[in-house]
């Protein structure tokens, strides 16, 4: 694999508000991912965290407040643009069926391909060198993932945990310095969940890039987070490690009935 890029910008959430109708969906919610981090949000059901990714890659416009990518202002651009500027996202419940996997990386490579349509179709020298580069990537990308094996496969052969992975490596051919993943470990069994788990480990220590993380897991929570920030009723009411968190009352008193915060979210 290549040398780890140099570090990302830092990610700053400051003051995002959220208001749907009369609901406030996120209220002044301020975190900052450091580079190189993986910094979970998590929350109860309706906290606010889809909201809140939906801001981070520009599917929502805040109501008040900014999100930047050093000096990159997010807020105003489309999800296209975000994704240029290095920010990528999986979906929760998208987990593809089509194509092969080669062809759903090479689609993630899609955005950063310089020869033209016409270009391609023509197999102009240039297009061929290009797509070429391209597919090497996407190879190296389903190595880093697990996936090496399977990289000429139909998806739709595929265990569900390893079509979870393709979603992750289709994100990673962006070339991201700022990965969101929506529940990378939703739906999956223990064995999958570990898998994933060393998988996220493995792209954030190979290609250096910040991990922003939302999901219910806890245990993939404890295991892989730098920071977390807790969401309750679109507000954020703590920051900190995962222990710090775990130990904080009124994360407690937020996940009604856990007295332990291990099956909080
Ligand atoms: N497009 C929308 N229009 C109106 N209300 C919305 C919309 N999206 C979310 N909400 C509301 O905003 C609040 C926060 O929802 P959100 O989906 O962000 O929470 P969440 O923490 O992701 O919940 P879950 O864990 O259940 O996925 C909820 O009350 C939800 O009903």
């Amino acid at each position: 694999m290549t040398a780890p890029a140099a570090a990302p910008p830092a990610l700053d959430v400051a003051g995002v508000t959220v208001r749907f109708a009369g609901l406030l969906a996120l209220d002044d919610v301020s975190f900052t991912v450091a580079p190189g981090t993986v910094h979970a949000v998590i929350g109860p059901n309706g906290a606010g965290k889809s909201t809140c990714f939906n801001v981070l890659s520009g599917l929502y416009r805040p109501t008040a407040g900014s999100v930047r990518l050093g000096a990159a202002e997010l807020t105003r651009l489309a999800p296209h643009r975000i994704a240029a500027l290095g920010v990528a996202r999986t979906f929760q419940n998208i987990v593809t069926t089509q194509g092969t996997v080669a062809d759903n990386l090479m689609l993630g490579r899609h955005a950063l391909s310089h020869a033209g349509f016409a270009a391609s179709a023509l197999r102009l020298p240039r297009a061929v060198r290009e797509q070429r580069a391209h597919l090497a990537k996407a190879r190296e990308i389903a190595e880093l993932t697990g996936l090496g094996a399977h990289f000429d496969a139909p998806v739709a052969l595929l265990s569900y945990g390893d079509r979870k992975r393709v979603e992750l490596a289709r994100a990673l051919c962006l070339e991201p310095r700022v990965l969101l993943l929506d529940e990378p470990v939703a739906g999956m069994n223990a064995a999958e969940r570990i898998r994933m788990t060393e998988v996220v480990r493995e792209i954030r220590a190979e290609l250096g890039l910040s991990v922003v993380l939302v999901e219910h897991d806890m245990g993939l929570v404890m295991r892989l987070a730098d920071e977390v920030t807790v969401l309750d009723f679109g507000r954020a009411i703590a920051h900190g490690t995962p222990d710090e968190v775990r130990r904080d009352p009124e994360v407690l008193r937020a996940y009604l009935g856990t007295t332990t915060g291990e099956d909080a979210a």
